[in-house]
């Protein structure tokens, strides 16, 4: 099937992997630029979005270690916005080589996009949300004794890492402006690092202290287009029941039922997969369109034969 409206979402290792420099996540983008033009190729509309976890959390420290009452730290809302910007330009020009190499003539344009939030939102007394690199034992006892103010939680057996407050999104600003862009060509980036966070106030939006998970963002921002499919790439070709044991069973179609049969079996790590199925079944549940989770990798595979796990309301016949 071609000509599909389709909103991708960019996990982790699409940008960055162990090397934090500029150079090096280009380079990461140059190779997913590659994966993401074949649904270009095939006559897809195509927005794109990623997260922001590690690049957010780099630069609050760097925006802390230079900081003096003239040259203040930046909130993390505008931090957000920035993270939007730099990501943005480096995907922007990934893009545009990938397409220029096979000859397909598209604008690229990267939208700071805000995704407002409730206020009353219980996340924000509530950090959730890793960011930054990951601390050990003694490296976390300095960051705490430091920033008071600040939560640092163990991740998954990886070592400590800061964690902010993580609202839902309840509408994309944006949205609008991206479907616009999209129905006339270009292949917007949009609900980067989940958007920055904001609340309606009389005035109009104020930023909150927060960041978003960009796979509730990327599902928010798929059902106002009206998108056919929302497609969350990570790092497995799959979703597996019991995960990484001996009786691990990758899913290839599952329903929304199923999905939420497993969530009550604690099938899905919290923090990691469980926020991309619950995206999927909010998106499914909410659109006409279906949901895939896989790596980039695999998207040659997806594209031929339908690989991946792909979330639907009922079995596809
Ligand atoms: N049931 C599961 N099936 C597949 N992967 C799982 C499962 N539970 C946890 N995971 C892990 O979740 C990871 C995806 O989450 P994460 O790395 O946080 O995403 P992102 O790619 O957005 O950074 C997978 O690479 C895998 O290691
Ligand atoms: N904002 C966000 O969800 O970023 P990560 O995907 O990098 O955690």
């Amino acid at each position: 099937m071609t000509g599909r409206r389709i909103v991708v979402a960019l996990g982790g290792n699409a940008i960055l992997t162990k090397d934090a420099s500029a150079a090096a996540q280009q380079a990461a983008l140059r190779q997913t630029a590659q994966s993401l033009v074949q649904f270009v190729q095939q006559g897809d509309e195509l927005v794109i979005s990623h997260g922001n976890g590690p690049q957010v959390g780099n630069l609050l420290l760097q925006q802390a270690s230079g900081a003096t009452l003239q040259n203040p730290a930046m909130p993390i809302d505008t931090a957000v916005a920035m993270t939007q910007g730099s990501i943005g330009y480096w995907l922007q020009n990934a893009m545009d080589e990938a397409l220029s190499e096979l000859g397909l003539k598209r604008a690229v344009a990267t939208v700071v996009t805000q995704v407002e939030v409730d206020r009353n939102d219980p996340a924000f007394t509530d950090p959730s949300k890793p960011i930054g690199p990951f601390y050990d034992a003694n490296e976390v006892a300095s960051q705490r004794a430091k920033h008071r103010e600040q939560t640092f939680v163990e991740d998954a057996g990886r070592g400590f890492r800061r964690v902010v407050p993580s609202p839902r999104p309840i509408n994309v600003v944006e949205a609008s402006v991206i479907d616009q862009l999209v129905t006339n060509q270009v292949i917007p980036i949009a609900v980067g690092g989940g958007g920055v966070p904001v609340v309606r106030e009389k005035q109009g939006y104020v930023g909150r202290e927060a960041v978003i998970d960009k796979d509730f963002a990327s599902e928010k921002l798929a059902e106002l287009i009206h998108a056919d499919l929302l497609i969350v790439l990570t790092a497995v070709d799959n979703v597996y029941v019991n995960f990484n044991q001996p009786n691990q069973r990758q899913l290839t179609e599952v329903t929304v039922a199923q999905c939420q049969r497993y969530i009550a079996q604690n099938q899905f790590a919290r923090g990691s997969m469980l926020p991309k199925i619950q995206a999927a079944i909010d998106f499914v549940n909410h659109s006409h369109g279906r949901a895939v989770i896989t790596s980039l990798k695999n998207i040659p595979n997806f594209l031929k034969s339908g690989a991946g796990t792909i979330i639907t309301q009922a079995k596809v016949q």
